[in-house]
């Protein structure tokens, strides 16, 4: 019998609702000593390693042979200039854990009123992500603050879960708090889940996990108007590379610049006509718990991921999407004319060196 997936759904939907609760709090709150420089000079707060700890956590209670591939690691937490930091965190992902249940939650998950997790417990929950990944069985992926430059400026950011079995993203969930609930009337407020579940179709659900809409990208009328979702970090993803391939294709409308897979959850809602990011050089390879909600989540409203020599992503390389050839992703019609546009400017350019 096919597996339907259906608790892993319930649960990952569960843990970053819990999550996004979380970052919001901290972002209200967040002090100056409460985030770190990574080795790669990129961000983490106390948000990221907290969120982490949480759904990591959940994930060892409901599913405890699980593996994890998850961003953060706690090396920096377990020294001794690290325990202000470490204090912060335990007790932000022990208030996330122990908050009240709410639809959906089962205190057999190890959440809800109870028992506080030790500094250790959280603490290995955090390095549980260091799963290398590969192409056989089971394993989730954890982004707990996708975007973390955005969600630092108070902009777009994302909680990101995904099961991926033998490749294959089966389950993907990504909370956007500060997501418009619907584009079309601000007033309406921000927050929303975005959840899919391999063959089974993508949703849109409140903050809260409820009131699914199902998502279905809407067909493109005229290639003028397809707008380019893009990162808001030039140094992410080649802006100039994409003005060449709008200029190629005629688009004529700006483009949105978003961090974090908001970008995926957009494409689904019609709010861009296609995601495309490209290297901006040598050396950077794309990480699996960056897009792998984000590909099951488009593919499941009717799009298509793919990179740019058009193959389908490979989340069975390990915690990499390998040697980086970009990423495109778009509705069914755009997405070979942009693949198109996108290889004819890569032939111009090569041309010209
Ligand atoms: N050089 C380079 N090239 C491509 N991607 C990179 C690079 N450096 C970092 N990252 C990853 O980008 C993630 C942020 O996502 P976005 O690019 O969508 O948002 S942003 O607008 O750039 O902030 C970001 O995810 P988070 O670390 O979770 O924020 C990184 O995994
Ligand atoms: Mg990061
Ligand atoms: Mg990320
Ligand atoms: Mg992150």
């Amino acid at each position: 019998m096919a597996t339907s997936y259906a608790q892993e759904e319930k649960v990952a939907i569960a843990a970053v609702r819990r999550a996004c609760v979380l970052t919001s709090s901290v972002f209200e709150k967040l002090i100056k000593n409460e985030t770190l420089v990574k080795g790669d000079k990129s961000p983490v707060t106390v948000g990221d390693f907290a969120a982490q700890a949480l759904i990591s956590t959940i994930l060892q209670n409901v599913f405890p042979n699980d593996p994890i591939v998850g961003e953060e690691d706690a090396s920096d937490l377990r020294v001794e200039s690290g325990k202000a930091m470490r204090d912060r965190i335990i007790s932000l992902a022990n208030d996330a854990l122990t908050a009240p249940l709410a639809a959906g939650d089962d205190p057999l998950w190890g959440v809800g009123p109870g028992k506080d997790q030790s500094a250790d417990e959280l603490l290995d929950a955090i390095d549980r992500g260091n799963y290398t990944g590969g192409s056989q069985g089971r394993m989730w992926t954890i982004d707990p603050i996708d975007g973390t430059k955005g969600f630092l400026r108070g902009e777009q950011y994302a909680v990101c879960l995904s099961l991926i079995v033998d490749s294959k993203v089966q389950v993907g969930v990504i909370g956007c708090p500060n997501l418009p609930i619907d584009p079309a009337h601000p007033e309406k407020g921000v927050g929303a889940i975005f959840s899919a579940v391999r063959g089974k179709g993508a949703r849109q659900l409140s903050l809260e996990g409820t009131d699914p809409i199902p998502l279905r990208i809407p067909p493109i009328t005229s290639l003028e108007a397809v707008k380019f979702l893009e990162s808001v970090e030039a140094a992410h993803s080649s802006h100039s590379f994409n003005d060449r391939v709008s200029a190629a294709l005629g688009v004529k409308a700006t483009p949105l610049r978003m961090d974090s897979q908001a970008k995926y959850a957009s494409l689904c809602r019609g709010e861009g006509g296609a995601y495309l990011r490209m290297p901006t050089g040598v050396g950077y390879k794309e990480k699996i718990w960056d897009h792998a909600p984000g590909q099951i989540l488009v593919e499941e409203a009717g799009g298509v991921v793919t990179n740019s020599r058009g193959e389908p992503l490979d989340f069975g390389l390990g915690r990499t999407l390998g040697e980086n050839y970009g990423v495109i992703a778009a509705g069914k019609d755009v997405h070979s004319q942009v693949l198109a546009a996108v290889q004819k400017v890569q032939g111009e350019l090569k041309a010209k060196v």
